[in-house]
């Protein structure tokens, strides 16, 4: 039986939120100030979940949604498909402020940026993962569910992933596949098979690479890795490893943290949680051959692609290993400037603590989680750091997730 909400605001996670029988409803394919008809899909004590079914009152920032797959119950891939660009833009701005407010004690004013590259919001994700149905049709994961739907295309997706297309090839065998488009022009496609069963190898304009699962990928056809361009350098990345999934990111976001964190000839520089070396490379050339730049990064392929992609730098250099444990087992001491990236989960205490130790004049802190990222830089304002500066970066269109970059700053 559906429920009638007045939508208020919006949370962390692409939901909105309302209010029913005194408890709160976190509500999906709303938006802020309108009213609806939802059914309930999970209830706890604390807190209900719905979909909003029917628009009674719509806001001004509603539009028809580009995507026909999007809806409750369709693909979980996309939150905001039926807002503006400008509105989803404002909601993100919303939940990094309150994120901030709530968790950091923070009162800041947040912008969320337009990254270059996607002037409409659709075709820019250049990796996509695929779920395979048993009959070995290829679709995305509905919200909250293992269940499959099925799309003729994916309207986020980079074109040069859609031409391999994946949505209505046979996949037999295959639990799921994975296509990458890089920005230098090469593709790969990685099929992860099930269980005991052999994939099929599609024919396909790609690299085709199979995921052994703990032990990596192996190439089938065609070259492991694929070339990133970023401000006229090439990055040699591991298919399967971390590369920024929108075109314009690397390249915004590495002016983001050299703008902020401002590296000097001479200087001492770490960047942490380092995949490829693409901050490490920036602060490398800044440094110059006087300075220093140490990357840390835990996946072996990262590794390895970090010390090809930074070998004209001698300046820089990467070691393996957690975060968690690399600094001590090379006993950093002192930095001038720390970078660090981590993924969602943030840093986490004992990394804050340590970092927080090295008594660094700026702590660029990039981040894809307001909530971890405020928790966070409350810990280090306890050590004296001060967030001075603030980018947010609109990297996902369509979905919830936001970037940010923060400046704090040793007061
Ligand atoms: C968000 S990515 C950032 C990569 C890089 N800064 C970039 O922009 O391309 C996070 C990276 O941290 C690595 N990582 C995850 N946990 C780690 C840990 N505990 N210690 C070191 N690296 C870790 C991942 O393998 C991944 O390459």
């Amino acid at each position: 039986m559906p429920v009638e909400l007045t939508v208020t605001g919006v949370a962390n996670g692409g939901w909105c939120v309302a209010r029913h029988d005194g408890r709160v409803v976190f509500v999906r394919h709303a938006l802020p100030g309108e009213r609806v008809l939802a059914e309930i899909t999970e209830e706890t004590s604390r807190f209900l979940r719905a979909d909003a079914v029917e628009i009674l009152e719509p806001s001004p920032d509603r539009v028809t949604p580009p995507c026909p797959f999007s809806g409750p119950g369709r693909c979980g891939g996309c939150d905001w498909q039926h807002a503006s660009l400008d509105a989803q833009r404002r909601m993100k701005a919303d939940v990094v402020a309150e994120q901030l407010r709530r968790l950091a004690g923070i009162d800041w004013k947040v912008v969320v940026e337009e990254v270059p590259g996607a002037p409409d919001g659709l075709g820019w994700r250049t990796r996509v993962q695929f779920a395979v149905d048993r009959d070995g049709s290829a679709g995305l994961r509905r919200h909250r569910s293992h269940d499959v739907e099925h799309i003729d295309r994916c309207l986020i997706a980079h074109p040069a992933v859609e031409e391999i297309g994946a949505e209505t090839r046979d996949w037999r065998g295959a639990a799921a596949v994975e296509v990458v488009a890089a920005s230098g022009g090469d593709r790969a496609v990685i099929v992860e098979p099930l269980p005991h069963r052999r994939a099929a190898v599609p024919d396909v304009d790609a690299s085709v690479l199979l995921d052994e699962g703990r032990r990596g990928t192996r190439a089938l056809s065609g070259q492991a890795s694929l070339v990133e361009r970023v401000g006229g350098r090439d990055f040699r990345v591991t298919a399967s490893g971390f590369w920024q999934v929108h075109p314009g990111a690397a390249e915004t976001l590495l002016d983001a943290v050299l703008g902020f964190g401002e590296p000097k000839e001479g200087e001492w520089a770490l960047d942490l949680y380092c995949g490829a070396g693409l901050f490490a490379a920036g602060l490398a050339s800044a440094v110059g051959s006087s300075g220093a730049v140490l990357g840390i990064e835990s996946e072996p392929q990262a590794v390895q692609d970090a010390r090809l992609n930074l070998r004209d730098l001698p300046q820089a250099q990467v070691e393996r290993g957690r975060v968690e444990e690399a600094l001590d087992r090379l006993d950093i001491q002192t930095a001038d400037l720390v970078v660090a990236d981590p993924p969602r989960a943030g840093l986490g205490r004992p990394v804050v603590d340590r970092v927080a130790g090295l008594d660094a004049s700026r702590i660029v802190y990039v981040s894809c989680d307001p909530a971890t990222l405020a928790r966070d830089i409350s810990w280090f304002a306890g050590h004296g750091y001060r967030m001075t500066a603030l980018r947010a970066f609109d990297q996902y269109p369509m979905t919830h997730h936001v970037e940010c970059v923060a400046l704090l700053v040793k007061e």
